[in-house]
């Protein structure tokens, strides 16, 4: 590992951002250099809590000043970080979900120049009930009905959360069945009766809740159901930091939890 790795934050006034900040303070071999907010931020150009450091309102600034960047934006800024990281050649790690397609593809085209970490949740938990649910939904045929159902707090802006898509990703890989041809979404209305080896999504919200995760397998005798629950943001940070420690010295590529983790 690199002697000191010099951390850049987007969104660092954001719930993660503030809980990134503090596991980063409490991590040796590292200095976060930059922080950035949105424009209309109040704290902008005034120093960041804890830290001797200005809060920035470019992502430019903060690419420009680090070696690894972590990206907890809301959705909408993923494609424009990838391409900053491309141009700047430093690492990226980013936590944000709600991506689409073209974001992903942004990525790609990032990690064919850098180094691109991305998970929909940073916790060991939840990338290791990623491999119990591929095993069963692998183990379990289809008269065994897999439903994905998730709750978080009052403020989460996309549905369903990029855990229950990984989550209903490694599902449907168990099944040997591409996503989208199987993914049943949110449900109202005349649905008719469920489709056999379809994977449902329920996404529920309200107050404080920190991020739970259950998948549920219901054939007519029995149910499994494997589920997660986040006793707090720290979790996610602290997996976010060991992502970005790990990626200092890779080569240019797309890596996720499963290679930190050494879960494959
Ligand atoms: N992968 C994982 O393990 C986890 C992922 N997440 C994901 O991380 C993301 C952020 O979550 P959370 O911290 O709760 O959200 P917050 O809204 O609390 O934080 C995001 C922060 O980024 C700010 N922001 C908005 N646009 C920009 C911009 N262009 N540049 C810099 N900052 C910007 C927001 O400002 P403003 O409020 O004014 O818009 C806000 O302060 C979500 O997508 C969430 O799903 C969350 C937890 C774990
Ligand atoms: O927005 C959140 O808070 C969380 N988002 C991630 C997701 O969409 O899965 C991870 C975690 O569940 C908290």
């Amino acid at each position: 590992m690199a002697e000191n790795v010099q951390i850049g934050i987007l969104g660092c006034m954001g719930r993660m951002g503030q809980a990134l900040t503090e596991e980063f303070l409490k991590t040796e071999g590292v200095t976060i250099v930059a922080g950035s907010e949105i424009a209309s931020h109040p704290g902008i150009g005034k120093l960041i809590p804890g830290l001797d450091v200005h809060l920035a309102d470019t992502a430019e600034h903060v690419f420009h000043e680090a070696d690894v960047v972590i990206d907890f934006t809301p959705p909408g800024q993923t494609a424009t970080h990838a391409a900053l990281a491309r141009e700047t050649g430093k690492a990226l790690v980013v936590g944000t979900t709600g991506m689409t397609a073209a974001d992903h593809a942004a990525l790609d085209r990032a990690a064919a120049a850098v180094p691109i970490m991305q998970a929909g949740n940073y916790s060991l938990g939840v990338n290791l009930m990623m491999a119990l649910v591929r095993d069963a939904a692998k183990r379990l045929g289809t008269d065994w009905d897999i439903e994905v159902v998730e709750m978080h707090h009052r403020h989460k802006v996309d549905a369903p959360s990029g855990t229950a898509l990984m989550l209903g990703e490694a599902a449907a890989e168990g099944r040997g069945r591409p996503l989208d041809d199987v993914r049943t979404k949110a449900r109202e209305g005349i649905t008719g009766e469920r489709k056999e080896g379809t994977i449902g999504f329920s996404a529920v919200r309200g107050g404080a809740v920190i991020g739970e995760h259950d998948v549920v397998f219901a054939s007519d005798s029995e149910r499994l159901t494997i589920s997660h629950r986040a006793e707090n943001r720290g979790l996610f940070a602290a997996g976010a930091v060991k992502a970005a420690l790990w990626l200092v010295g890779k080569g240019a590529g797309r890596y996720s939890m499963t290679d930190v983790l050494d879960l494959k």
